[in-house]
């Protein structure tokens, strides 16, 4: 193939020397490209047809020996191969450079006249007609090419190389030749195929990464966005963020402060690293992001943008703040719980040091709630708690706590007051709020509370002791009727501390054997004899000291001791029922008074039948007292438990009679014997008409109900006369006898020590 603006000439004749390999060629010829040094009509080839040192091989006043020389040492050096060569189809070397070696691997003689293989051949065949087209359109054009193509270089490889050349024309006009240079580019090919391929996996990267990836001035001006970020954005584009977002503070931070305080961290570091903020999407959705950001400085290390990467955190900050949520807060009420609580507590106990001023912490019980719990049922429970959580938090200032401790407890920390009044005016509002009726389908209720306080400093200084002390406070509101508050005070802290003393002693109590039991005979009206004994415990602390059960029976209960001393009781007394039994004692009925609690465990009745059995003692000689109000409280679950003490042979007396608002329709349920008449109606039965009236009610409907009736109490004559007017079953009271050790008791009733 040739190229059309050649003119074939005759085949040159071949001349080489040491250092240069050429072809003759004809005397007077111009070439496209404009070299000073060449004189008009002479090829570069001529004119180092020789060697420095040898004798011209053209005309010196052309060119000098010593030029040529230069020449011929310029070319040596030359980071390549020169060339002239003949515009065929073989691209025919007539003259090329020492370079020719390291361009090609192959000699100059090798190349020179297709001697051993052409220029053509040696070109990458997938670039032969590239570059022919593209050095014949240089020719055409009278102008010099510059090219890149493959070379297969002697060792095997493929060689990139570069490549610049003109034609060379005769003063006709016609092309003689073409003149060049190559030079190997394999290197600087790779490095920027290199650098071509990094760049294509940063673009690649930047376009397909999760994150957001932005640049942006220093004004904040997006310079670049990547699809993820405008896509967190909630853009179409990386181009519509672009044009859009032109204020970032305002358009896209919710709280703009957050944006100064970006700008600071990055000014003042030159990196912000996981710096979260709240941020407007494009539809004005909030979310959360998290940006990691540099400064990016120029070579004179002045900072020319700001580059960084966004991560959309808005599904981990809802999952953080719901765990947040369940670890801090109630989940019924949504108020602050114990653990947030107790720090709180903390944080307020530190401030109030630091501004020296109070810290009221406020116990709240509702009063009642359980019976609104266990009568209407726990859903309105929940309603009930969630309502008067409402109007506790009503009745604080925001910058309060208001805690829920569980079932219906609450504590409320009221800070930076300096003086116990106001405190107690915030308490006022507190019991007038909680005390409006509170409607529901069912009616209105007027639910109250009891409220406790103890101050910081004036009452600990610990939150445990704040705590304690306003719990016991709240206990004292109880105590005095409810529906009031209490401050704590030194009394009541004494009071606590003698308290905390007797649960020790009552830890040690029974191991110590400091238990006893006493008696107290009951007595049948008719045939005026003894038909039972009540045991009553009696607890000897030391030889000085003896606590009425009426002090320490709550204590055990709270403290989980009364099953334990329950149990003892009841063995004790079966033992000694037994015991006088087998001594000859006409048989009577031993009654064991059983506290709420202690009916509650799981095994009570068992634990009942598994005395009967090792104490020996008939079932029908033990009677269990349990409080009125004690049963109607669980009516459903006592109505059972009784039925099967029942099945034991086991008699059932209701204690207490007239003081625990029995229900009607339980009682006639409930499988007890006995009800005993309260000694409070008791006590002035002659006096008080209505005491009287209420005791003849009782008799009336224990009887009507199948049941026998005990006065408690009865102390004197006119007591037993009106009892006796009025057909009660039984008596007991100090007007026969009073509670006596058991050998007091046999002495007495029966005359024997035993
Ligand atoms: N769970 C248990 N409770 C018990 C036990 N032992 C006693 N108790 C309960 O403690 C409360 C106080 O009992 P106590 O101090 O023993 O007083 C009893 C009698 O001494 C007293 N009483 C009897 N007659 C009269 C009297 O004529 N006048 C008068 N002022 N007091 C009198 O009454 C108490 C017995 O009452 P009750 O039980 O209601 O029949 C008391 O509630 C006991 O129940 C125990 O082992 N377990």
């Amino acid at each position: 193939m040739k190229s059309s603006a050649t003119k074939k000439d005759a085949a040159p004749e071949i001349v080489s020397n040491d250092s240069l390999v050429q072809s003759r060629l004809p005397a007077r010829t111009g070439t496209a490209s404009r070299d000073p040094a060449a004189a008009p009509g002479k090829t570069l080839a001529e004119l180092l047809a020789t060697d420095a040192n040898d004798a011209p091989a053209f005309d010196t006043t052309v060119i000098s020996g010593e030029t040529a020389r230069m020449f011929k040492t310029l070319l040596g050096n030359l980071d390549g191969m020169v060339y002239r060569c003949r515009d065929d189809e073989n691209w025919t070397m007539e003259f090329v450079s020492e370079g020719c070696r390291r361009l090609t691997g192959y000699d100059a003689s090798d190349l020179l006249l297709n001697n051993r293989l052409s220029y053509e051949s040696l070109t990458h065949p997938d670039d032969r007609r590239r570059i022919r087209e593209e050095i014949t359109n240089g020719l055409q054009l009278l102008q010099r090419f510059d090219t890149e193509y493959r070379i297969m270089h002697a060792s095997g490889e493929v060689r990139w190389v570069w490549e610049r050349g003109a034609g060379v024309y005769s003063e006709a006009g016609d092309l003689i030749a073409i003149e060049g240079i190559i030079q190997d580019i394999t290197e600087r090919k790779s490095s920027s195929q290199a650098l071509r391929e990094a760049e294509r996996r940063y673009y690649s990267l930047f376009e397909n990464a999760i994150e957001g990836i932005f640049r942006t001035t220093l004004d904040g001006q997006y310079l670049d966005a990547n699809p993820a970020l405008a896509r967190i954005y909630g853009f179409e584009s990386a181009q519509e963020l672009i044009a859009k977002l032109k204020d970032i503070r305002h358009q896209l931070y919710v709280d703009p402060s957050r944006r100064d305080e970006f700008m600071r961290l990055i000014k003042a570091r030159g990196v912000v690293a996981n710096f979260e903020a709240q941020i407007y999407r494009k539809n004005g959705e909030v979310i959360w992001i998290s940006e990691n950001a540099r400064a990016v400085h120029n070579p004179d290390g002045h900072v020319i943008c700001y580059e960084g990467t966004v991560e959309d955190i808005t599904e981990r900050k809802l999952y953080q703040a719901r765990i947040e949520q369940q670890a801090n807060y109630d989940t019924l009420t949504g108020l602050a719980n114990r653990s947030l609580l107790h720090d709180r507590l903390q944080q307020a106990i530190l401030s109030a040091a630091n501004y020296g001023t109070r810290l009221a912490v406020v116990f709240v019980d509702l009063d009642r709630f359980k019976f609104i719990n266990d009568s209407l049922g726990h859903h309105v429970g929940d309603e009930l708690l969630r309502a008067m959580a409402e109007r506790l938090k009503q009745s604080v200032r925001e910058s309060d706590t208001v805690a829920r401790l569980g079932g219906d407890e609450f504590v409320l920390l009221i800070n930076g007051q300096r003086d116990p009044d106001a405190v107690a005016v915030v308490l006022e509002r507190m019991l007038s709020d909680i005390s409006q009726p509170w409607t529901i389908p069912q009616g209105d209720f007027n639910v109250t509370c009891s409220i406790g306080v103890a101050l910081y400093p004036d009452d600990g200084d610990t939150a445990e002791t704040l705590l304690k002390h306003a719990d016991t406070a709240m206990y004292r509101a109880k105590e005095k009727g409810r529906n009031n508050f209490q401050f704590f005070t030194a009394e009541l802290n004494a009071l606590i501390t003698q308290r905390l003393e007797l649960e020790n002693k009552l830890r040690r109590a029974l191991e110590r054997q400091q238990f006893e039991l006493h008696y107290q005979p009951r007595i049948d009206m008719q045939s005026r004899k003894i038909v039972a004994a009540e045991a009553l415990i009696r607890w000897q602390v030391s030889e000085h000291e003896i606590v009425p059960p009426s002090r320490f029976i709550p204590i055990a209960e709270e403290i989980g001791l009364i099953a334990p001393i329950g149990k003892w009781v009841l063995r004790t007394a079966c033992e000694q029922n037994k015991a006088w039994q087998d001594a000859g004692i006409p048989p009577f009925v031993m009654s064991v008074n059983v506290s709420a609690r202690q009916f509650r465990q799981e095994n009570f009745v068992q634990i009942v039948a598994d005395v009967l059995r090792e104490t020996a003692l008939d079932a029908c000689y033990l009677e269990i007292e349990l409080t009125e109000s004690a049963v109607m409280h669980d009516a459903e679950q006592f109505i059972a438990m009784l039925g099967e003490l029942n099945d034991l042979g086991v008699q059932i007396a209701l204690d207490d009679f007239g003081t625990g608002y029995s229900s009607l329709s339980y009682l006639k349920r409930l499988p007890v014997d006995r009800l005993k008449v309260d000694r409070s109606f008791v006590q002035d039965i002659a006096t008080d008409a209505d005491d009287a009236t209420i005791v003849r009610t009782i008799v009336a409907l224990g009887h009507n109900l199948g049941l026998k009736v005990v006065a408690e109490g009865v102390e004197n004559e006119q007591q037993l006369e009106f009892l006796r007017d009025n057909q009660c079953d039984e008596l007991q009271g100090y007007y026969f006898a009073k509670p006596m050790s058991a050998s007091d008791f046999a002495h007495a009733v029966f005359g024997s020590t035993e």
